[in-house]
């Protein structure tokens, strides 16, 4: 490998189906112990990329390794090594929770205690259920137990809290906030923009076939104007207000909610406060927001669509 922390090395990746170029020039890294999100619109790619770590796909061109090896023709040496939750994953229905996993189990060398397994992704209450009779979340619960029994290095998260509900989503975060404190590195595609914010160390934002931005969380989200300065004042005092670019102005019975738009929150910040004391206004419900992966998503996607109008009195 040409960077020795980086688990994953994709270089040029391309995937073409018949006429449609799924994956069209996609390169990144993922590094050892990190959390990488790859994120994108529906038919991006996300997928497909998946399949070829996975070693289910060969490339249409471009060089991939994972943990140092091809993925397809080294699958015998990848295998043991890799956990996977897939998007559809099939299990015996007849089986119950309980035997499923101890099947399952009997396919790694050092198999994780399924006890503490089925406590760790919420399903001990489960384990004499049989698996077609488990909900899509617990479906997905189980999933990401399957994946995880073998003690992975590298772990493919494939969209793993859908269905889930807000609390298996919350368990499943602290769970990979687990693993990964214990040294396993996590590649993870997800709808879910705040689940990527909350988890990821670094992202990649796919859009039709490309990667259109990646880095580190915190340097992505730099990349993004839209940071926010909201208040309230009265409709009588507002038209004094300085000149502020990217200002909007709603008005609601007598009272106007301002917001401005800025790279600068704390200069607009210092003209708004500034302005509201020499005039002796006062500011309700002041409010900064910081942008969002989801604005980054969002204003990569649909460019300007987020951008408010300039100054306009609605
Ligand atoms: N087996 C296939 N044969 C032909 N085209 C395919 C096949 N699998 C995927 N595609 C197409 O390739 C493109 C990328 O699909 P892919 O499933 O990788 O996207 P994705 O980013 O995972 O999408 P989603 O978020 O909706 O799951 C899409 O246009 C899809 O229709």
């Amino acid at each position: 490998m040409s960077n020795p922390e980086a688990v994953i090395e994709v270089q040029d990746l391309r995937v073409r189906y018949d006429r449609t170029d799924a994956v069209d020039g996609v390169s990144f890294q993922v590094r050892r112990g990190e959390v990488f999100a790859l994120l994108g619109t529906n038919g991006a790619g996300k997928t497909t990329v998946l399949d070829v770590l996975e070693g289910f796909r060969s490339p249409t061109a471009g060089r991939v390794t994972v943990l140092g090896v091809d993925p397809m023709a080294q699958h015998d040496i990848l295998a043991p090594r890799v956990g996977i939750v897939i998007q559809e994953a099939g299990f015996f229905d007849t089986l119950t929770v309980g035997q499923c996993l101890r099947a399952w189990s009997r396919f790694h060398r050092t198999p994780r205690s399924t006890d503490d397994l089925l406590a760790a992704v919420g399903l001990d209450h489960r384990r004499s259920v049989r698996c077609g009779k488990l909900s899509g979340g617990e479906r997905r619960r189980l999933d990401l137990a399957l994946a995880l029994l073998g003690q992975p290095e590298l772990v493919f998260l494939d969209e793993p809290t859908t269905g889930m509900d807000p609390e298996g989503r919350r368990e499943t975060w602290r769970l990979i906030g687990d693993l990964v404190d214990h040294g396993t590195t996590v590649l993870l595609t997800t709808h879910y923009l705040a689940e990527a914010q909350e988890m990821a160390d670094r992202v990649a934002i796919m859009h039709r076939g490309r990667i259109r931005v990646q880095g580190s969380l915190t340097d992505i989200l730099h990349t993004a104007d839209t940071s926010t300065v909201a208040f309230t004042v009265d409709s009588a005092q507002v038209d004094a207000l300085p000149l502020i670019p990217q200002t909007r102005i709603d008005r609601r019975s007598g009272r106007c909610r301002v917001t401005i738009t800025t790279q600068d929150p704390p200069a607009v910040l210092a003209t708004v406060t500034a302005w509201a004391q020499d005039h002796r206004v006062l500011l309700g419900d002041l409010d900064l927001s910081r942008p969002t992966l989801e604005d980054v998503f969002l204003e990569l996607v649909h460019p300007g669509a987020s951008t408010p109008d300039e100054r306009s009195a609605a």
